[in-house]
């Protein structure tokens, strides 16, 4: 598992909030943490907007104290301020304490009052939300004009970012030690508006108490070997391409990506379809032997089998490379000729399903993309990257990487292609399955992002190159 260094990149999810808000309360104690979040709140406000009428609605629990220690410091600053209890706190907790600090005006939980402010904070529910909120509540969030939630919107699943019922989107969240799965999947993410994540002080103890096991992915929680004067090409590593003779375009799209992120050696295993790729990029090498002589170089360890390939080409290849123990990313072909049998995949390293090519193999992941990612990399023992507008990178210990590091610009046929390059490419440098992955799926991002404006596909392949160096040089200031 990640060392501790790792918590930066941590996402604990509500249940661990839970755990770690018991740790603090053995050591720097609640209410004054709840100080510092309530104070949080009310200086991300004062710094994005001018001073308004402002109505906090504040739950029972300590979501609702933060809410009454940000009301007490906006009215401080001048603010008109007002307060709509849902419920009132239970007596002698933290969040009684800060109701108790708030001499401010109250009034009642009702759409009216909402819709007479022109600021409404939401103090209802945080971490503490486990079920669809009352639509009497709904109603009022959604009488709002302008909204910002304290933690998390009072709608939103804070482990798996899906909206427990339909309701308003926000302006801002302001989160306190990290921010929540819920904040970086979809559609939580979106409901969310800005992101701010203030630090409060929490001991770093009670994080690593809390145990979290999803983290932000990023360079730091894995390291992309730099480049050596003492490199040759087979320590860089060898990438090995399983090529098809019906879409020839795939096949070079990934050794493309394999190339640009710095592998030593690309080979392309043709057979047959040998002619297709011989006038192709230069810097390729060509295999027409058979797959069975070729496996007999024991520097091709890791095997790419998938991009461009029919399923009668995968059943021809896949086999032979599980048999000879190789290290395999499987994608696209290799996926499809699995079917809705999964186990077929068993020995592979990686999988690289998009969410059309997983719901074939798994069925349909439901709202938790992270338990049902979870769940199928445990079933085949292989790292599952699950692609999306947030890949979802999941090892079959169960370590999670969410990677929000990407682009719309990557939406474009092919550029799982290159991506399955790429890792393939981490791989033979001799990352380990789930690092590699990460690395990849960050890197690919990276160069989406770099890629300016429409690129096609064949444009990200020129800022691999650089995308590697910032993550190198990234990981190094960590
Ligand atoms: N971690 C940190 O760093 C810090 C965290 N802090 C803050 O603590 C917050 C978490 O506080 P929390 O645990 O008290 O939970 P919270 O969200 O207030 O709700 C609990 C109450 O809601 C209720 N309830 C739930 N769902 C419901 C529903 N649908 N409809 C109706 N009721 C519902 C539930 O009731 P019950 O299930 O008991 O019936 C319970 O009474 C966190 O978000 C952050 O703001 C800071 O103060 C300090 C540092
Ligand atoms: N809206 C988006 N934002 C960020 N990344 C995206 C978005 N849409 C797709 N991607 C990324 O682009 C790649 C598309 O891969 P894939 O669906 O396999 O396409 P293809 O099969 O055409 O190569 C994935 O890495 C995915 O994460
Ligand atoms: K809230």
């Amino acid at each position: 598992m990640p060392m501790k260094s790792d918590l930066r990149f941590s996402l604990p999810t509500p249940a661990q909030c839970g755990e770690m808000d018991r740790k603090a309360s053995e050591t720097i104690g609640i209410s004054a943490l709840m100080d510092r979040a309530g104070w949080a709140v009310a200086q991300a406000i004062r710094a994005r907007f001018a001073p308004c009428r402002v109505l906090v609605l504040c739950g029972p629990g300590n979501n609702g104290g933060d809410g009454y220690v940000a009301a007490r410091y906006l009215e401080r600053a001048g603010w008109s301020v007002q307060v709509a209890p849902l419920a009132p706190p239970r007596e002698g907790s933290a969040a009684f304490g800060a109701a108790a600090q708030y001499r401010g005006r109250i009034t009642d939980f009702a759409p009216e009052n909402a819709r007479r402010a022109d600021l409404v904070i939401d103090a209802v529910f945080g971490a503490g939300l486990d079920r669809p909120p009352a639509p009497e509540v709904v109603a009022v969030l959604s009488a709002a004009r302008t909204l910002v939630a304290i933690d998390l919107p009072s709608t939103v699943n804070g482990t798996t970012g899906a909206a427990l019922v339909e309701g308003p989107d926000y302006r801002m969240s302001v989160t306190f030690v990290r921010p929540k799965p819920g904040h970086i999947l979809y559609p939580g993410r979106e409901i969310c508006g800005e992101l701010i994540c203030a630090d409060i002080g929490m001991p770093e103890v009670c994080l690593e108490a809390a145990g979290p096991t999803i983290w932000l992915n990023g360079p730091g929680l894995w390291h992309v070997p730099a480049m050596s004067p003492e490199d040759h090409k087979y320590r860089r590593g060898v990438v090995s391409i399983c090529a098809g003779q019906v879409m020839p375009g795939a096949t070079r799209l990934a050794a493309a990506g394999a190339r640009a992120s710095g592998a030593g050696l690309v080979r392309i295993s043709a057979g047959e379809g040998a002619a297709a790729y011989c006038l192709g990029a230069p810097g390729l090498v060509i295999d027409d032997g058979p797959l069975k002589t070729l496996l007999e170089d024991e520097r091709r360890r890791v095997w790419l089998c998938g991009p461009g390939l029919t399923e009668p080409e995968v059943a021809a290849s896949l086999p032979l490379l599980l048999a000879s123990e190789r290290i395999v990313l499987a994608d696209a072909g290799a996926l499809g000729w699995a079917g809705s049998e999964p186990e077929k995949l068993r020995g592979v390293s990686v999988i690289t399903p998009h969410i059309g090519e997983f719901t074939r193999l798994f069925g349909a992941p439901g709202d938790d993309l992270v338990a049902a990612a979870r769940e199928a990399a445990q079933r085949i023992g292989a790292v599952v990257v699950l692609k999306g507008a947030v890949s979802v990178i999941v090892s079959p210990d169960g370590r999670v990487a969410l990677n929000d590091h990407a682009s719309p610009a990557l939406a474009t046929a092919g550029s799982g292609d290159t991506l399955a390059g790429v890792i393939a490419t981490m791989l033979a440098a001799g990352m380990a399955p789930w690092e590699a992955a990460c690395a990849g799926v960050w890197l690919h991002g990276e160069a989406g992002m770099r890629a300016g404006n429409w690129p096609i596909v064949e444009a990200l392949d020129a800022h691999l190159g650089d995308a590697r160096a910032k993550a190198i040089a990234l990981a190094c200031e960590i």
